[in-house]
């Protein structure tokens, strides 16, 4: 059985202002008050996990223990078929540290020259950690094609390049409310309510 979530108060565990958004959008309908690290001055810890789960799990566990409250993290990306699921963990990595996903989304556009198959995922990891250690995963997917030249700026990362499966318009283009309804984070988010927020 998971365990409950019944504290007030929450930290999201992210410095990417993009997720600290959608992810307090999703938080909304819950009566939680809710905190970024960044907000905290709580570090970004390295991430030195070679899965999505296991980033998402040591970023969480790393608020909770700074902050002394319950912490939420989330470890995403692009994976894309035809590369062998890079960037994947890598996918902010790609954007380089000023964190340019102009330049990242052409990266993946030139390692894709001359395939034929442009489809790809997106997979988000969240792990909620309690400050004594308790810790709760769920991971979510996504599945699209990726289009050229990218499109909107609706979203952040790889967003403008990711068409989801049977929409015309990509994630940049879309309302983000939609995007919420759909993507690989609110995949994720819909089995952490079901085991630890629903009454
Ligand atoms: O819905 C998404 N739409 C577009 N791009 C996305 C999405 N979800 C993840 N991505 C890409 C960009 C992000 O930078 C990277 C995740 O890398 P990841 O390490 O999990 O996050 P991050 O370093 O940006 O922030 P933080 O670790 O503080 O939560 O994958
Ligand atoms: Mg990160």
């Amino acid at each position: 059985m998971a365990r409950r979530f019944a504290e007030k108060k929450l930290v999201i565990a992210s410095h990417n202002p993009g997720k600290v958004r959608e992810i307090g959008d999703l938080l909304r309908p819950f009566s939680v008050e809710v905190v970024s690290a960044g907000d905290l001055g709580i570090s970004e810890p390295e991430e030195t996990g070679m899965t999505f789960r296991a980033n998402a799990e040591l970023k969480a566990r790393h608020s909770a223990e700074a902050s002394g409250l319950p912490a939420l993290a989330d470890d995403s990306g692009l994976a894309v078929t035809a590369l062998n699921g890079d960037p994947g963990i890598y996918s902010a990595r790609w954007a380089g540290p000023s964190k340019d996903f102009g330049h990242a989304m052409q990266k993946v556009e030139e390692a894709l020259a001359g395939k034929t198959d442009r489809s790809a995922r997106f997979v988000c990891a969240l792990a909620l950690a309690w400050p004594d250690g308790h810790v709760e995963i769920f991971e979510g997917t996504v599945a699209g094609d990726l289009v050229w030249p990218p499109r909107g700026d609706k979203g952040f990362g790889y967003d403008p390049m990711f068409r989801p499966a049977g929409e015309a318009l990509t994630y940049g283009e879309i309302d983000p409310d939609e995007k919420h309804a759909t993507s690989h984070r609110a995949a994720a988010f819909r089995q952490l309510v079901e085991a630890c927020f629903k009454d």
